[in-house]
């Protein structure tokens, strides 16, 4: 959750590893040792806490941390450290600001091992993939130091999800050290009540929020009662349409890449797979051939292409979905179970193998709800327009995506797709230039491109009077 205020400081014990003490890591070391808020340019205990939560490492089940939640006075103390940055940051030049965002870019390519070794402990996703999220950071700084002249100034209080509390600490202390003013970007860790005292305070004038549709509409709930601006970027159930004239090779890529990436844990994953009737045997053999062939296990390894899922109850969950699928009469073609790696310190992470269902139909909870797990459901379609009515069909709207060599209509088919990012003839790429957010239940706003400064300030009109005022009740 980003929110910034209109309107600084402590000290600090999470590890910070340097870069030499990152290459000896490995997964089932590290553990946290300093406080995982950050105020006023440093790390601090919170003053006031409501609840503690725990922070496991996926790939181990291992507990890295137990921490307190902020309670209304830390997050109190947040918004006046804001405050007072933004009252910096928003007169300085759009040079000024350039400068601080290019050097945190800077900082950040040069940790780049390190940041990446960070979240793939703390989120499970694979070393190979951190690496690229960390590139997406960095470019993202660099676009938006171009364009820094319309900055918007902002001050800013994250708090990220209980579940991975950890590289979020990194980041704020990279902008420190960028030189963004203290109490520009702050970090409150916390559960459902942290994120109400931050969405009910009445000097947090917008709110952004990533994560559920339950959530943001809560969240919204929240902000009508303030009147406050909001971002929501919510779930999605997208659709991936392969009509038969696709180039097979890059379709079937295309389904992992919509699928597969962080275990499945991606909002806009195409997880409806609807493949032209004349290839769904061909298609579906080989989907099937390479997903058998990911290497699932030690997320820090380089070759590992699948780490463990968030935590165990989201594992539990993800495996339901393949067991009421089932009961529902879906077929199993591989994949959808617990999944031990051979290696006996992994034995407690939240593995399993990814999933790939077919004799799906549209009504079936598994094509119908948002898994957030490593399941593809096949479905088989024979008509343009019918595949459009079906994909469309749902309260969702985040990203689709489209297979076909017929350039006239991947266009067709995109502009009736009710959906916020359409992908042709590729899925799940995300240049920073491009702005992504959703329609329908998967929200509103827009992150990334130049739009989403639009999302992030207050139009002002000032209107001037360079001669003398007209006025109909002059001489009367
Ligand atoms: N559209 C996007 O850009 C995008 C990106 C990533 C994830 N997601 C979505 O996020 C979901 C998965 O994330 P999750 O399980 O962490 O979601 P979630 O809704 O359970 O939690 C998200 C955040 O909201 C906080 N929260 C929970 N209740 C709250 C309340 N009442 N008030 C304020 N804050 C509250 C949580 O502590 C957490 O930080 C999926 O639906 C996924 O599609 C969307």
């Amino acid at each position: 959750m980003f929110l910034s205020a209109v309107g600084p400081v402590l000290t600090s014990l999470l590890r910070v590893p340097r870069p030499a003490a990152v290459a000896a890591m490995s997964t089932g070391t590290f553990v946290v040792s300093q406080p995982l808020n950050y105020r006023g340019g440093a790390r601090v205990e919170p003053v006031d806490a409501s609840g503690t939560e725990k922070a496991f490492e996926p790939a181990t089940g291992r507990e890295i941390a137990t921490f307190k939640c902020s309670g209304e006075k830390e997050v109190n103390l947040a918004v006046e450290n804001a405050k007072a940055a933004f009252k910096i940051w928003s007169k300085k030049s759009g040079l000024e600001r350039c400068q601080v965002l290019l050097e945190a870019a800077r900082i950040i390519k040069e940790r780049r091992d390190e940041i990446a070794i960070m979240e793939t402990i703390n989120n499970g996703k694979s070393i190979f993939e951190a690496r690229l999220d960390v590139d997406t950071s960095w470019q993202c700084l660099e676009y938006y130091a171009g364009l820094a002249a319309s900055m918007a100034g902002n001050a800013m209080i994250f708090k990220p999800s209980p579940f991975t509390p950890v590289s979020a600490l990194l980041l704020a202390e990279i902008y420190t050290k960028a030189g963004a003013p203290n109490g520009l970007f702050n970090v409150v860790q916390g559960g459902a009540a942290t994120g109400q005292f931050l969405c009910q305070h009445r000097d947090v004038a917008k709110v952004s929020f990533t994560g559920s549709v339950p959530t943001g509409m809560k969240i919204m709930e929240m902000a009508a009662k303030g009147i406050k601006p909001i971002t929501l970027e919510l779930g999605g159930k997208s659709p991936l349409i392969i009509f038969s004239d696709c180039n097979m090779k890059n379709a079937v890529k295309g389904a992992l890449l919509a699928n597969f990436l962080t275990q499945g844990q991606v909002c806009c994953n195409g997880t409806r797979v609807f493949v032209q009737k004349e290839i769904a045997d061909a298609f579906t053999k080989e989907v099937v051939r390479q997903t058998q062939r990911i290497k699932i296990g030690d997320p820090l390894l380089e070759d590992t292409r699948m780490g463990p899922l968030i935590n165990a109850p989201h594992l539990e969950r993800v495996l339901g979905f393949v067991r009421s699928a089932k009961e529902q009469g879906a077929t199993v073609l591989c994949g959808g179970e617990p999944y031990a790696p051979e290696d006996p310190k992994l034995k407690h992470g939240y593995y399993m193998t990814p999933c790939i269902l077919t004799n799906c139909t549209d009504d079936m909870t598994c094509v119908k709800e948002e898994i957030f797990g490593p399941v593809m459901s096949i479905l088989t379609f024979e008509t343009e327009a019918e595949v459009l009515e079906r994909a469309n069909d749902t309260t969702f709207g985040l990203a689709a995506g489209v297979f076909t060599r017929d350039i006239q209509r991947a266009h067709r088919v995109a502009a009736e797709l009710q959906a916020g990012t359409c992908y042709i003839n590729n899925y799940n790429v995300s240049p920073v230039e491009l702005p992504f957010g959703g329609y329908k239940k998967s929200g509103f706003g827009r992150e990334n491109g130049r739009v989403t400064i639009e999302y992030y300030s207050q139009l002002k009109t000032v209107c001037v009077e360079m001669g003398d005022v007209e006025s109909p009740f002059e001489n009367q």
